[in-house]
C-alpha cells in the first residue's frame, strides 16, 4: 500500500488521478485527510509558481527550501497539472516496493533515485522521437 501524505490542499489527490485517469481536473476536490507536512507543501507551490512562469529557475536555487536529499529522502519534482513525472514517480515507487519485498541480504540495494534520474534522462534524451 501507497500513502500519500502531505498538507492540504498541496496536490495529492490531483496527481492521483493525474495516474490513474491521466487528467488533470482543476480545483474539484473536497478536502480530504490533512497532516502537517511542510516539506512537500513548500515544494509543491514553488512547483506551481513555475508551471505559471512566476518564478524563474535561480529562484529554485535560492536555497529556501531545506534539501529533502541532505536527509536521505528520495525526491522528484511532479505536476498534477502537466502530467510531468506522474508516471514516473509511481512506478519508482513500485519499483522500490517490489525490490523491498524481493531482496536478499547480499545484494546491492535498489537506488531509487539513481533509478529516477536515469529514467528522467532517458524521456528528455528521446522526447523529440
Ligand atoms: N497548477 C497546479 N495546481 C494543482 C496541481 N495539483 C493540484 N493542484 C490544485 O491544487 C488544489 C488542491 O489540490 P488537491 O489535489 O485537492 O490537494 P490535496 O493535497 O489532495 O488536498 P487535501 O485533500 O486538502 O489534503 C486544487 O485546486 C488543484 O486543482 C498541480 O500540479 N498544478
Amino acid at each position: 500500500m501507497t500513502i500519500l501524505v502531505g498538507d492540504s490542499g498541496v496536490g495529492k489527490t490531483s496527481l492521483l488521478v493525474q495516474f490513474d485517469q491521466g487528467k488533470f481536473i482543476p480545483g474539484s476536490f473536497s478536502a480530504t485527510v490533512g497532516i502537517g507536512f511542510t516539506i512537500g507543501g513548500e515544494r509543491f507551490r514553488r512547483g506551481r509558481e513555475l508551471e505559471e512562469g512566476v518564478v524563474t529557475g535561480s529562484a529554485v536555487a535560492d536555497g529556501a527550501m531545506p534539501p529533502l536529499q541532505e536527509y536521505g529522502v528520495p525526491f522528484m519534482e511532479t505536476s498534477a497539472k502537466t502530467g510531468m513525472n506522474v508516471e514516473l514517480a509511481f512506478l519508482a515507487i513500485a519499483k522500490e516496493l517490489k525490490q523491498r519485498a524481493v531482496q536478499q541480504p547480499d545484494e546491492p540495494r535498489f537506488q531509487i533515485q539513481d533509478y529516477i534520474e536515469s529514467q528522467k534522462k532517458k524521456s528528455s534524451c528521446c522526447s523529440f522521437m
